[in-house]
């Protein structure tokens, strides 16, 4: 019952006639309707500058979900029926007045009981205008309840990011308000937690004394696409680093939460990135490199150097690649080291984790002409979704040399169909008011002030050797010594090949 209720609402969009509404937003609404997560009862408001009637609107959504690579069921007109279009200009009163009447007549014809959702797919300079007209004009007073999704980036920097939080919490309690970081709606970034907890052969080994190092890669074989505009100004640091590589480093580090509450998920999460070794200037160039890709070819065809990129200023110092050591001064990870790295216009598109553990006290195997393999975990965020453990096993054969042996889970090869969007699963929580998957305003300040050193450190030196990588490398070498240092190598990240990792050719990659 509670639930029933709690699905009926009016979700009003911002920049509904942009990207980011017509590939993920769309698609992800229309998931939910045919799964039958949303009730009849619901509503869609497209905001937007654009003098769109309600039908362009809906033809709009349509292509947008025939695009997408969802089955269109006939259902598909009365889905539409429950969208609406407003010509908007975010800082006129009269377009938050008009606003406001559109939903209580929606409210009223689709029964809702006041519940409202207001989602921010427009540019961030708008985000805090928005809020504060939406409560000057009463829009967010409600006998139902009112929230708030804000897309990224949450700030460009602490000091934005705390203004920007400011604005916002003029107009919505921090309980109302979800900061979406897609990376948390990833089904395996999701399956971390499950992973560590819910496995007596993972969780008493998940510390120091067994874990050597770990390694977070998301890799992307794309480059800086059409948004040259935005990331000249942000760079991988702010667009990748500061979200959703550091979130996926709290996942692994954290404690185990008392609860599986969102307060006590996100106190774990909080604590873990309160440990995270602040860096110093000084040590910035020691534990972080930095890269940005030149021309290469990519199926046969040259490529743009990020600086002929369009938009993209000519002598852009921007990285497009990142690769840093990060250091946990806490009980259970004193000592490990996080190695993460992420970057454009790499060798392909994989998101990959690998847990290395540390060798046995002993190898009675040691004379035999093969070195132990060391155990490895990896867990497979996309393109594959899954997880491998790599063992040692005996060859077959009579010498009883050992070989690595790797055993495959792909989950998302058992449930292709039914894998939903991580906008699909956000968008689903927040209806349901489940702020667990959503980042707290802790976390982003926390990120943002570790960040901010590299980032200050990097402005004030500008790189000499940009451009640092090929167009389809797995980036700069230098990103191989991080590693090297410390006796370590980068594990190979390939979808292709599942078993390249075990191949001695294939180790060492970069190196
Ligand atoms: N696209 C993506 O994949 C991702 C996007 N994001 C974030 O989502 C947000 C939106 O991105 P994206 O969709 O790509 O951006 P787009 O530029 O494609 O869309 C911007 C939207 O804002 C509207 N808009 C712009 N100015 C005004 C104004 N003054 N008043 C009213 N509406 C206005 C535009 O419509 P109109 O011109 O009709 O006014 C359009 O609907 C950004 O914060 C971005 O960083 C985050 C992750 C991924
Ligand atoms: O947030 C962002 O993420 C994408 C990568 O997301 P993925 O789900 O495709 O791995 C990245 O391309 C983009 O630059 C960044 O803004």
């Amino acid at each position: 019952m509670q639930k029933e209720e709690n699905n009926k609402c009016v979700i009003v969009i911002f920049g509904a006639t942009g990207d980011l509404a017509k590939r993920k937003l769309f698609p992800s609404i229309y998931n939910l309707y045919k799964k039958g997560s949303l009730s009849e009862n619901f509503a869609i408001v497209g905001a937007a500058r654009r003098e769109w009637s309600d039908n362009t609107f809906r033809e709009n959504v349509a292509t947008s979900i025939q695009d997408s690579k969802i089955n269109v069921d006939a259902d598909l007109d009365d889905f539409l029926k429950h969208f609406h279009y407003l010509s908007f200009d975010v800082t006129n009163t009269s377009s938050y007045q008009n606003l406001h009447e559109l939903i209580n007549e929606l409210d009223e014809q689709f029964n809702i009981p006041g519940n409202r959702i207001f989602y921010m797919a427009m540019a961030p300079q708008f985000f805090g205008t928005i809020a504060s007209y939406l409560k000057s004009n009463e829009v967010t007073t409600t006998i139902g309840w009112s929230r708030l999704i804000i897309e990224k980036p949450f700030g460009h920097n602490l000091e934005s990011a705390q203004k920007l939080n400011i604005d916002l919490r003029e107009a919505f309690a921090e309980d109302e308000i979800y900061r979406i970081d897609h990376y948390l709606g990833k089904e395996m970034v999701q399956n971390i937690e499950v992973i560590r907890f819910a496995n007596a052969i993972f969780e008493p080994l998940w510390n120091n004394r067994y874990i050597s190092n770990i390694q977070v890669t998301s890799s992307e074989s794309l480059g800086v696409e059409d948004r040259g505009g935005y990331y000249d100004h942000a760079g991988a640091l702010r667009d990748m680093v500061q979200n959703h590589m550091l979130q996926m480093v709290a996942l692994l580090a954290m404690e185990p939460p008392n609860r599986l509450t969102t307060e006590e998920v996100r106190t774990e999460k909080i604590k873990a990135l309160r440990a995270l070794r602040p860096m110093k200037s000084e040590d910035v160039d020691r534990y972080f490199v930095r890269g940005q890709y030149g021309r290469g070819m990519v199926n046969g065809k040259e490529v743009n150097g990020y600086r002929e990129e369009s938009n993209v200023d000519p002598n852009s110092a921007t990285e497009t690649f990142v690769a840093g050591k990060l250091l946990i001064d806490n009980f259970r990870w004193a000592g490990v080291p996080f190695y993460i790295r992420t970057g454009k216009r790499m060798t392909e598109k994989s998101t990959k984790i690998v847990i290395e553990f540390k060798e046995l006290p002993m190898n009675l195997y040691y004379k035999s002409k093969d070195e132990m393999h060391p155990n490895l975990l990896i867990i497979h965020i996309q393109q594959d979704e899954g997880l491998s453990i790599v063992l040692n096993g005996k060859k077959v054969a009579l010498s009883g040399e050992t070989t690595p042996v790797k055993l495959d889970y792909c989950s998302s090869c058992q449930d292709v169909l039914n894998t939903p969007e991580a906008y699909e699963k956000l968008l689903y929580d927040c209806i349901l008011g489940d702020a667990t998957n959503f980042t707290h305003w802790d976390e982003v300040s926390l990120s943002w002030s570790f960040v901010d050193t590299i980032s200050k450190v990097w402005e004030n030196s500008i790189p000499t050797d940009f451009p640092n990588y090929e167009a389809q490398s797995m980036g700069p070498k230098i990103s191989d010594k991080l590693l090297a240092d410390d006796g370590f190598h980068w594990w190979p990240i390939s979808d292709d090949s599942p078993y390249s990792i075990l191949k001695g050719e294939n180790i060492n990659e970069n190196v």
